[in-house]
């Protein structure tokens, strides 16, 4: 049995006039004890949105459209508060978008992080400085620092403060938002050693979000391909990387040169992303897309590849 299952998830915001925007439109995936997903796409692909719905801190204007979430089979999404508050940071953890703007800079790291310690464990002041040090020293910063504040801190510093605290109550799954965006790439590949590190470490499963999918060789078990909502196509990294059938997958790739690899100049994607408030007619990339066809204009099937190597597309797709 997964950890965590996702089925068919559907996800809207509701917006000022009565319209609606269809952020997540009908996902599913799951998440096995010690492995790490990536959810690959570019930005307004409903990555976040997704991610939030697993530990059901959704903004107000969110609503579940259909599906299911189960963390070690019990229903997140119809679950009462206080299993939920059991749940968040307990089993599942945030490292959230931007250290920067998550951290407050008015208060010593120690502060922020022994605060958090305490708003989640009933332990002693005590205990939760004693945590903070081991915390501090699990993501290989000097425990002396945590009397300094966040601007003291360089930017791959503060994300390893950050990851710190998503540690703070041993989560069995952490979900890593963009956790290395705006960082520099030596410090990028130090801040996914640490991570891989720990995954190994705390036995941790792992949802790293990101728009590079060329990042992941090393840490990732699976990838999922978000593009509008969707989930366009899905498999082992190893199979993303070799064999990526769906034309949007193949443009990210072409958009993120993998090192080492001759993939040619970077790419980019012509076009727009979808308006998710209009309804979809046939295949969401349609407009950008390459290879588009007429029969493109109604709605792909889901081929297998092999095995959980999966992508939504009317072509058969050549890798
Ligand atoms: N509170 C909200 N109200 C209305 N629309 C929202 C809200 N939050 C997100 N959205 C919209 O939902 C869609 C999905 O956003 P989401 O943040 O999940 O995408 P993402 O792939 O994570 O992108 P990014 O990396 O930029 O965060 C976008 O069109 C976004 O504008």
């Amino acid at each position: 049995m997964a950890l965590l299952e996702v089925d068919s998830l559907k996800i809207a915001f509701e917006l000022t006039g009565g319209k609606r925007l269809k952020a997540v439109n009908g996902i599913s995936f799951s998440l096995d004890e010690g492995e790490t997903l990536a959810l690959v796409g570019e930005s307004g692909s409903g990555k976040t949105t997704a991610a939030l719905s697993l530990m059901r801190l959704l903004p107000k204007n969110a609503v579940i459209d259909g599906g299911e979430i189960r963390y070690k089979q019990r229903d997140v999404l119809t679950a009462p508060e206080g299993m939920i508050q059991k749940l968040r940071w307990k089993e599942i953890a945030m490292i959230f978008q931007g250290a920067m703007n998550a951290l407050n800079p008015v208060l010593t790291i120690e502060k922020q992080m022994v605060e958090a310690i305490l708003l989640h464990e009933t332990v002693s002041n005590e205990a939760a400085y004693a945590r903070a040090e081991m915390l501090m020293r699990r993501v290989e910063i000097d425990p002396k620092r945590l009397k300094q504040y966040p601007h003291q801190f360089s930017g791959g510093m503060r994300q390893r403060v950050m990851i710190a605290m998503a540690l703070a109550c041993e989560p069995k799954i952490v979900i890593g938002d963009e956790p290395t965006t705006a960082l520099d790439v030596m410090v990028q590949a130090q801040i996914f050693e640490l991570l891989e590190s720990l995954k190994k470490e705390m036995g941790l499963s792992m949802i790293l979000i990101t728009h590079d999918l060329s990042i992941l060789g090393d840490i990732c078990d699976k990838v999922a391909v978000m593009y509008a909502g969707e989930i366009v196509e899905s498999g082992s990294v190893e199979a993303i990387y070799e064999d990526a059938r769906h034309p949007y997958t193949q443009k990210l790739l072409a958009a993120y040169p993998i090192i080492g690899k001759k993939r040619g100049l970077p790419d980019f994607i012509p076009g727009q992303p979808l308006d998710m408030t209009k309804p979809v007619q046939g295949c969401a990339f349609y407009s950008r897309c390459h290879k588009a066809m007429p029969i493109c204009l109604s709605r792909p099937p889901l081929r297998t590849v092999e095995g959980a190597h999966q992508f939504l597309c009317h072509l058969e797709g050549e890798a």
